[in-house]
């Protein structure tokens, strides 16, 4: 990558920064034809000048200045830096492919429950994974988040990028969240490679999660003591075209184990549980 430290315009410092016309995943050396020129300003472009210079093109790690300054105007001066150690060889090393596994379905339908059998399960076989629960997370990153529809939305894009790291990493992730609407998966599916995000519907009906309730929360809600829970009186829309779907056996139940043993075939099947 290469930085031409240039003019001062309106006092901000402004720059041009080279940048590969292919996509940063393409793992291929940078050459002079396929070099773009884009701005960059203020002290990022001092801190690039700094560093860089003509004869450092190297594609495997340096400055890629975002070319389409995206989303929101103003404070977009943003610029990739790209490392020499990549998906790829983190992958090698753990000898797995890094996924997002997503559970979604109705409060007490079991996600929690198959999130913690599946990684049983894969790390029981050496696989490296880590579970990003609902619950768990709204005790920290998404603390100041509620129950109303555009705060569940900005809770599902918060772990949706949080699992978007997580895979980059290599691990297997597995998200255990109601995320009870359509376009808020979606968009979660749509920020990772083809493939990467595997939906699991929790197809359980909602009367055999209201009587589990292990957690009071159906009677609470019933009782009219918690407004929008969803299932009693906020959506819920099931997946359309979920990879696995999990549901009764007649009356019955699958266990735990049997559950997981479901998505790790699939996982298994795909690939990602080797490098
Ligand atoms: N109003 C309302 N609706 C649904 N669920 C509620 C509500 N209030 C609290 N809870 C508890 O919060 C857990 C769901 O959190 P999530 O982050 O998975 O929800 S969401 O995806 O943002 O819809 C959920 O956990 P699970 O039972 O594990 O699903 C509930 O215990
Ligand atoms: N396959 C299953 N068979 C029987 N009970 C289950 C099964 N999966 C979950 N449960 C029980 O149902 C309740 C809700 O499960 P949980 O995993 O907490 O659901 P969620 O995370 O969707 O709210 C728990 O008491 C759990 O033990």
């Amino acid at each position: 990558m290469v930085f031409n430290p240039s003019l001062s315009i309106n006092s901000v410092k402004v720059g041009f920064c080279c940048s590969p016309s292919t996509p940063l995943n393409c793992r291929q050396n940078v050459t002079s034809t396929s070099l773009k020129y884009v701005s960059v300003k203020g002290k990022e472009a001092s801190r690039m000048c700094s560093l860089k210079t003509n004869t450092e093109i190297n594609s495997n790690e340096g400055y890629i200045c975002n070319e389409n300054l995206r989303k929101g105007g103003e404070s977009m001066n943003i610029v990739w830096h790209k490392c020499s150690i990549e998906k790829i060889d983190r992958q090698e090393l753990l000898q797995q492919r890094g996924c997002v596994i997503w559970i979604t379905g109705l409060s007490g339908s079991g996600k929690s429950t198959l999130a913690c059998a599946l990684a049983r399960a894969l790390h029981s076989r050496g696989k490296l994974t880590y579970v990003l629960d609902g619950d768990n997370v709204r005790h920290g990153l998404n603390s100041d988040l509620t129950f109303k529809q555009e705060d569940r939305a900005e809770n599902i894009r918060r772990i949706g990028e949080v699992a978007k790291l997580f895979s980059d990493a290599g691990v297997i992730c597995i998200a255990s969240v109601i995320s009870p609407y359509r376009k808020d998966r979606d968009a979660c599916r749509s920020i990772l490679p083809d493939g990467d995000f595997i939906e699991v519907f929790m197809d359980m009906p909602l009367h055999v999660c209201e009587a589990r309730d292990p957690k009071g929360l159906y009677k609470l809600a019933r009782a009219g003591k918690i407004e929008g829970f969803t299932g009693v009186d906020d959506p819920y829309e099931a997946p359309l075209n979920s990879e696995i779907t999990i549901q009764m056996d007649g009356e019955a139940c699958s266990s735990p184990e049997v559950m997981a043993e479901k998505v790790e075939c699939y996982l298994d099947a795909k690939g990602y549980l080797q490098a």
